[in-house]
């Protein structure tokens, strides 16, 4: 019987661009392949036992002739490449309709509002990638005490402040406010604060960055291992993914091997249901800002960590090691790629070299996860437990 599920996403590593990728404007899009590529090779041998290089496809990493795992890849249903929409299809949720973006920047009367809330006015108000645009503002920042509000492909509302111009308390209120005016109409998936530190020409993004989300619309598996007296124990940034909704545990780390800690941590500990981890760096470190060295070095050190996080598992656990959108490096632009998601799945009781096939959903993960834990699953997504235990 399995009591606990540790489901790692490795967020934005996809593995391939999706049938539909023409629509987003990715095609060609690999964000593991051509990083393998550019990088000439990827070490990644404790993956590749569990099976990441048997998937149906995969380039860059080489298969194996027995792995200790089961392996597959996954569609994505909902029409988007956001961090918001593949963690919730994860958890069970379909979007019917992609969330708001805003190519154009925000309309007037929004930060019209927004401003006269704030008693401050704005900067920026357009797309951008958030090291370049403090790098633009960050003097008539310190000039004028402004915060920077800029957006990108996906549907956020970002608001960018030296941790001296305006304290963290006030951009987090801040932040409070543009959650209040971006619902209904301008439902925006997430407000994000993003503080910095430093002088022009040397400023650094902090740790202290906060997501405010919506609530997904409906339950996930989340919420019904919640409700069936389970642990969710979300790490990393799960909480903010989820607006803390089905959530009974959480905690933020600042980088990905804090995260690997604190899972392993939590693997210790006597609890049953889910673990949830997200890996920020290798998107926001790597893939946004278009690093295919730095992002391949970041996945040869989660690598060699693995060995850890299994040896850490329970005879009642299993391990689920996915992702939530693709954001290649190599790719045009600074923006989330349209991608196929690896699936890698291993526990002392599940089947060896197992291969689960291409996913039509990501939601698979979920009712898989409910099927599991013996908990009602939220209707969407197929199980794929009978072809790994
Ligand atoms: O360029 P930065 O500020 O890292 O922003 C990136 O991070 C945001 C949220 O993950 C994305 O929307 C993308 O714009
Ligand atoms: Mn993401
Ligand atoms: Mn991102």
């Amino acid at each position: 019987m399995i009591k606990r599920v540790v489901l790692f996403v490795i967020d934005s590593v996809g593995i391939g661009e999706l049938p539909d990728a023409i629509d987003f404007g990715d095609l060609g899009a690999n964000t593991l392949g051509n990083i393998a590529k550019d990088q000439e090779g990827i070490h990644l041998p404790n993956l590749k036992k569990l099976g990441l290089g048997n998937i149906d496809g995969i380039k860059g990493v080489d298969p194996v002739s027995a792995p200790l795992g089961a392996f597959g890849k996954s569609l994505e249903v909902s029409q988007g490449k956001d961090t918001t929409t593949g963690h919730w299809e994860i958890a069970g949720l379909h979007l019917s309709k992609p969330f708001k973006t805003y190519p154009d920047g925000f309309p007037k009367e929004v930060m019209d509002l927004f401003e006269s809330k704030i008693g401050r006015k704005s900067l920026a108000n357009k797309p951008a990638s958030g090291t370049v645009i403090i790098d633009e503002l960050g003097e008539e920042h310190f000039k004028t005490g402004y915060p920077i509000v800029y957006t990108s492909a996906d549907s956020v509302f970002q608001i960018a402040a030296h941790e001296d111009v305006i304290p963290l308390e006030e951009l987090y209120t801040m932040c409070k406010i543009a959650r209040e005016i971006m619902m209904g109409d301008h439902a925006v998936a997430r407000i994000i604060a993003r503080p910095f530190i430093g002088t022009p020409g040397n400023f650094t993004r902090t740790s202290n960055r906060r997501d405010f989300s919506l609530n997904p619309p409906q339950e996930t598996v989340l919420d019904i291992a919640k409700k069936h007296e389970l642990d969710v124990i979300g790490v990393g940034k799960i909480e903010d993914i989820f607006n803390g909704q089905g959530i009974t545990e959480a905690i933020h780390t600042k980088d990905n091997m804090e995260g690997i800690e604190e899972t392993i941590n939590y693997l210790h500990k006597n609890n049953k249901g889910i673990i949830f981890t997200n890996l920020v760096d290798f998107d926001s470190k790597y893939g946004h800002r278009r690093d295919a060295k730095g992002y391949k070095q970041a996945l040869e050190e989660m690598d060699s960590r693995l060995p850890d996080i299994m040896n850490a598992m329970k005879k009642e656990d299993i391990l689920i090691i996915t992702a939530d959108h693709g954001n290649d490096p190599t790719y045009k632009g600074t923006d989330h790629t349209r991608e196929y998601i690896p699936i890698v799945i291993y526990g002392p009781s599940i089947k060896n070299n197992v291969n689960i096939g291409t996913r039509k959903t990501f939601a698979d993960i979920a009712a898989t996860i409910s099927d599991v834990l013996n908990i009602p699953n939220t209707g969407k997504g197929t199980s794929f437990k009978n072809m790994i235990i």
